[in-house]
This record gives structure tokens, sequence and C-alpha cells, in this order.
């Protein structure tokens, strides 16, 4: 199921395609909402980074369309637009590894419109991170709180972080939860985070955007998604029946008679099996990983 969005699209891509000598991403189909947070789930390799890369003009279109904060994504876009934008990436930029995290700011101050060296600072400070310190010399997770910082710094109208809590203490994770709210809050900033770190999906996120092999597995509303997947233990049932459980998406045999069901229209699905006679032992809410499973593995069986 992919979710009708009300509101005006940040990012709408129509079956845009991007590739390098070893990957295809896409073609996609999606609309990203403004001023919602969407998280980007998918196994290693399945395009996250790539994705991002090419929203940025990283990585060139080469097929289908994309828009970006309601504009065209071509080789015309200028820098001005590109400010508009932050992206934390998944490794640092070599070419930052001599300068300190104070000089790292000192160049994104001449290049952001909206940079408050207050935000800067107060960030570092919070973080614990030593503007003074060249980035080469930080500790892995010191370098990306100094990244965090600075992209929190220029407060872009759109945020896009790849893996933002590698290499975090639970601390910093924690306050890098509490700037994004944050950042968040006054509604119109809109915020796109890779992840893999099922806690970050479950606090952050409104909508998951699933991916799999460069292609996306469907995009839902959190709530929904975690109230509709259920895994639903039954007994006394026929395998025949159980198979027109509505929302079905995977069944097994857990013992004479007893099924393992997974559905993503619970409540349906309930009611049918109780209709039918059979005896629910047990329902459970399915975590992201059993769900992403899921879904790859009716992809499988589609290709
Ligand atoms: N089966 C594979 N084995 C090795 N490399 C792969 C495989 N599939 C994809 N890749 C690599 O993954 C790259 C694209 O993945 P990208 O970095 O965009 O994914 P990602 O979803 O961000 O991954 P990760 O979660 O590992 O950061 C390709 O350039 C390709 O080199």
């Amino acid at each position: 199921m992919t979710i009708a969005l009300s509101e005006e699209p940040v990012i709408s891509l129509r079956g845009m395609e991007a590739a390098n000598e070893r990957f295809r991403l896409g073609p996609l189909d999606c609309d990203i909402p403004s001023g919602m947070v969407t998280v980007i789930v998918g196994p290693n390799g399945s395009g996250k980074s790539t994705l991002f890369r090419t929203l940025l003009g990283l990585e060139p279109i080469l097929g289908g369309e994309a828009e970006l904060l309601g504009e065209r994504l071509d080789a015309a876009l200028g820098d001005d637009f590109k400010t508009r934008i932050g992206l934390l990436t998944e490794n640092p930029h070599p070419y930052e590894d001599g300068m300190t995290a104070e000089e790292k700011g000192r160049f994104a101050s001449l290049w952001y419109p909206g940079w408050s060296w207050e935000r800067y600072r107060k960030l570092l400070r919070k973080f614990d991170v030593d503007g003074r310190m060249k980035l080469s010399k930080m500790s892995k997770g010191m370098r990306r709180k100094a990244e965090l910082s600075a992209v929190l710094a220029h407060d872009p109208e759109l945020l896009l972080l790849d893996e933002p809590s590698s290499g975090l203490d639970p601390f910093a994770w924690k306050i890098m939860l509490e700037e994004l709210r944050r950042y968040m809050e006054p509604g119109n900033r809109t915020l796109v985070v890779a992840t893999h770190i099922t806690e970050e999906v479950k606090r952050l996120a409104d909508y998951i955007l699933f991916l799999y092999r460069g292609k996306t597995l469907g995009m839902y509303e959190k709530d929904r998604l975690f109230d509709e997947w259920r895994t639903v233990i039954v007994q006394g049932a026929e395998a025949s029946l159980i198979a027109r459980t509505p929302g079905l998406q995977g069944m097994e045999e857990a013992g004479s008679g007893v099924y393992r069901i997974e559905v993503n229209e619970a409540e349906a699905a309930e009611s049918w099996l109780n209709g039918c006679g059979f005896q629910v032992l047990g329902v459970q809410r399915m975590e992201l990983e059993d769900i992403l499973s899921c879904l790859i593995r009716k992809e499988e069986q589609r290709r």
C-alpha cells in the first residue's frame, strides 16, 4: 500500500533513474511530504546513499524526472538552490581533514545564507566537541557530532541525513534526537533520514520509505504500518482458508494445525479467522525488520 499525500511534496520522483558502473537506482516513483520526517530503510547496498547523492546533483539523473523544493532537478540548478538543502553524507569529506571545527564553520558561514554562529557554537558545546581541534584528529563520533552541528547550524529547508548516528554514543544520540525534533518544530522544515537503527525509525519517522536493490518497496505512514502489520498465531486452521486471509503476507505451519501468519490488515484478518471458526492464540505487532523481510520476500517472488 502506498500513501497518497494531502500536502505538496518536497521531493517528487517520477521514474527517476541513476546509475554508475556498479549500481542502478530506480526507476523510482515517490513523493516525500514537506514538514514531515521520512525515514528510508533498506538493506546494505539498496541505494539510500546513492539516492541522496542524486538529489544533490552528485550523480547524474539518467531517466525520468525529479523535483526538489518545487524545482526540476537538472544540471542547470545553481549553488543558491543547493544552499537550501543540507546533506550529511555517510563518510566525512577528506578535503575537510585539515580544518578545525571552527574553520569548517567559517567556510560554511560564507556558503549558507541561513548560517548561525550562535546555533553552531551552542551545538558544539552541547555535543562536547572542541572547536579548535582538526577534524582529522577527532574520533569518529566527535567528527560526526561536528558535522551534525554544521548541517543543523544553517537551518536548511530540506535536511538529508545519511546514517546520522553512526559512531555516536547513547548520550550524543539522545541529543541528536532532541536537536532534530527542535529543527522540525517550526513546521516548515523537512527531514529525510537513512538509517539501520530501528529505534531511530520508531522515534523519528512520520513516514517510512522502504528501498531494496535500488527500487522502492513502498512508502507507509509509520503509525499505520505498525498498527496494521501483525503476526497472528492461529489454531485448528485449514491452510486453504488461511491462504484467503485478508492482507496475508506470509504463513508457516508452527505445529500440527497451528499456523503463524503475517498480515498487513490486522483487524480484517482477525475477523476473517474468527469467522472461519479458528482459534486465534495470539496477535503481535511486527518488528520493522520482519516487515522489511516480508516486503523483500514478496519482491523476490515477483521478480
Ligand atoms: N550485492 C552487492 N555486493 C557488493 N556491493 C554492492 C551490492 N549491491 C550493491 N552494492 C554496492 O552498493 C552501492 C549502492 O549502495 P548505496 O551506498 O547507495 O547503498 P546504501 O543503501 O546506502 O547502503 P548502506 O546501507 O550499506 O550504506 C553500489 O555502488 C554498489 O557498489
